[in-house]
């Protein structure tokens, strides 16, 4: 028989937070209520929403009297708890009170998966409950469904893109306007992209977290965030996205993850988050503002792109609500989500297997022989060259000062690192003004 909000009761959902995202999932549960139930198959009710404090001005759309500061009460009344709260505590111990009590539950939380997964997993499991995060990585875009759920089948080789809104508008608004890093981070604020301390996405916490909730389920790893190699983006200068522009590239910061094989030979796999080049006719130097952008590279499906919005209130809300609905109709019509796949256990290769083409921009003197002592030393250390562009310009002194650019064929991390050491340590080299992979 199909199910019916004429006919089922009334399904308890409790939202706990009630910020950028939360006052955005509220809005839906309130203005879509019918749809929803047609959908579901029962009415979400909505039960109550956990704040810090209830007497805080909010939108009207919040219903004052379904405010309470007692999260923990309220989870035990709800058949699906939707945490849009952040942070590792109390969020953690109200969705593992949550699950004991038998509700499903929804977040969006990807620091506490990051940190914590495999608990939550555990639980959800020991309690036959569903556990679905689609908001947790890249906001709308749907994209951990589909590498959980829709390339089960498949071997996924590569997963890599931008992952984080505030970052990319950082980067992006840096570039279009010449504004500085900290002036665009409070804008990022303002528009509800940036966490609660944008200090977890301008260093990459944040995408690296992302990056770690899609390693384990692409390669059904068990991977946490000090797996992963971060790098943010607080160390580029308007300078480097200039020279960015002007050698043909825009500035990304990008998650990989993928399967690699180490030094030793041992497979495994390598997750990093950093600032990279990106040629510019490359699809991911396109993606403008805060949007995000993931490449899915598949055995059987080849490549695969997500595109969208990944981060705000609304589209953030799109994504939760979607989870809402499926752990909704589980209730409904029986079933749950998967479990977590970390059969696999595939070992962290260290950082340095990484592999790329780098670019490496040098302040030397100006004089001849500087350029073949520093692609010496490149060949000593078995990192070959593919293009060398050199530029001359006076310093504050009127001295001449050369940058040179030198963009390498592919090499591990290792090598260029090591490369870059005996470079910076030639008399004609000034100092290594920024190394830098490139897509
Ligand atoms: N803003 C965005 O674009 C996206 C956010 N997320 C995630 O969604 C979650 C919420 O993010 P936002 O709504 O942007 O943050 P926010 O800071 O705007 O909202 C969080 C709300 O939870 C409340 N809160 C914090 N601790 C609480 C507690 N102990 N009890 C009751 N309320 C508490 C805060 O007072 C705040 O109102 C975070 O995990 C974030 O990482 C995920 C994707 C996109
Ligand atoms: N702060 C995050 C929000 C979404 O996950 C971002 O900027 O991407
Ligand atoms: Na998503």
């Amino acid at each position: 028989m199909v199910p019916s909000p004429d006919t089922h009761p009334p399904l308890r959902v409790a939202v706990l937070g009630c910020g950028v995202v939360g006052t955005e999932v509220v809005r839906r549960l309130v203005t879509d209520g019918d749809e929803l139930a047609a959908r579901v198959g029962a009415r979400l009710e909505l039960v109550g929403i956990g704040v810090r404090d209830a007497d805080v001005e909010r939108d009207p759309v919040v219903d004052r009297a379904l405010l309470t500061t007692d999260a923990t009460s309220l989870v035990e009344k709800a058949d699906v708890v939707v945490e849009v709260m952040g942070g590792i505590e109390p969020a953690r111990t109200l969705l593992l009170h949550a699950v004991a009590h038998g509700a499903g539950v929804v977040t969006a939380n990807k620091a506490l998966l990051a940190q914590d997964g495999p608990t939550l997993y555990a639980a959800a499991d020991a309690a036959g409950v569903d556990l679905y995060y689609e908001a947790a990585v890249a906001g709308a875009i749907p994209i951990v469904r589909p590498v959980r759920e829709q390339l089960a089948g498949d071997t996924v080789q590569r997963v890599l893109g931008i992952v984080n809104g505030t970052t990319n508008y950082v980067l992006d608004t840096m570039t279009t306007q010449g504004l500085g890093l900290d002036e665009v981070v409070a804008e990022a604020q303002r528009l509800g992209y940036a966490e609660a301390d944008p200090t977890a996405d301008v260093e990459g916490y944040d995408a690296a977290a992302k990056a770690a909730i899609l390693a384990s389920l692409a390669f059904h790893t068990r991977v946490g965030l000090d797996d992963v190699d971060r790098t943010g983006i607080t160390g580029l200068s308007a300078d480097d996205v200039a020279w960015a522009a002007r050698t043909g590239h825009v500035l990304k910061l990008l998650a990989v993850a993928e399967r690699a094989t180490g030094q030793d030979g041992t497979a495994g796999v390598l997750v990093r988050v950093q600032p990279v080049l990106v040629t510019a006719d490359h699809p991911l130097a396109s993606v403008r503002g805060a949007f995000n952008a993931v490449f899915v590279e598949a055995e059987a499906a080849g490549e695969l792109m997500f595109y969208g919005r990944g981060a705000g209130g609304a589209p953030t809300s799109s994504a939760v609500l979607g989870d809402l609905v499926q752990v909704a109709r589980h209730r409904v019509l029986g079933g749950k989500g998967p479990v977590e796949s970390s059969y696999a256990a595939l070992p962290v290769l260290p950082a340095g297997d990484a592999r790329s083409r780098y670019q490496v921009r040098l302040e030397v003197a100006d004089r001849p022989g500087v350029l073949a002592a520093v692609a010496g030393a490149l060949a000593d250390q078995g990192v070959s060259v593919e293009a060398v562009r050199q530029t001359t310009a006076l310093d504050a002194d009127g001295r001449p000062v050369a940058t040179l650019v030198i963009t390498t064929h592919t090499a591990t991390e290792r090598a260029v690192r090591a490369t870059v050491d005996v470079v910076d340590a030639l008399d004609a080299v000034h100092r290594v003004v920024q190394v830098l992979p490139v897509l």
